[in-house]
């Protein structure tokens, strides 16, 4: 069996409240869906190192603050996944999609209106718990 990726995933809040989300291309691993955006984690690069280097090259954003929000393992049918969850709620610059996907911010109760891939299905559940506790 293949190794499991580690992947550093971030969960972007604006003023507002609404997070960012974007569209995975076609022909990408679990393409069509949408996703926070996030990358895999180099080798030497720590979590949180990732994460900032994969928010900036796609979201055009420099982290400013960031806490983890959740670790999520899930098996696909042709991989397995560690996504490294953090909740972004301070950072600098104007957030869009550097890497052509589509993109757009979504109030946090409609996350469950756009198709994830399954791993995500906790991430939904954990920041509708966390807003939950937040009001
Ligand atoms: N970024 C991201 N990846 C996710 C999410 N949910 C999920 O299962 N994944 C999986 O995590 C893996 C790594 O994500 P990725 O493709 O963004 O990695 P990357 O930016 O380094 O891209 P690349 O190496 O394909 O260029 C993929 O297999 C993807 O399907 C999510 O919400 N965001
Ligand atoms: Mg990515």
């Amino acid at each position: 069996m293949s190794k499991t990726i580690h992947v550093a995933v971030g969960v972007i809040e604006d003023a507002h409240g609404r997070i960012f989300i974007s569209r995975r291309h076609q022909q990408q691993h679990q393409g069509g869906k949408w996703e926070f955006p996030g990358g895999k984690v180099e080798p030497g690069e720590s979590v949180h190192q990732a994460l900032c280097r994969e928010l900036q090259e796609e979201c055009n954003i420099t982290v400013q603050d960031c806490a983890p929000l959740t670790v999520i393992e899930h098996q696909y049918d042709d991989k397995r996944v560690r996504l490294d969850v953090w909740w972004v709620q301070r950072f600098t610059g104007e957030a869009k999609q550097l890497e052509g996907q589509e993109w757009r911010w979504v109030e946090k109760h409609q996350l469950d209106a756009f198709q994830f891939p399954d791993a995500n299905r906790a991430i939904i559940e954990r920041i509708l718990m966390t807003a939950q506790n937040y009001q």
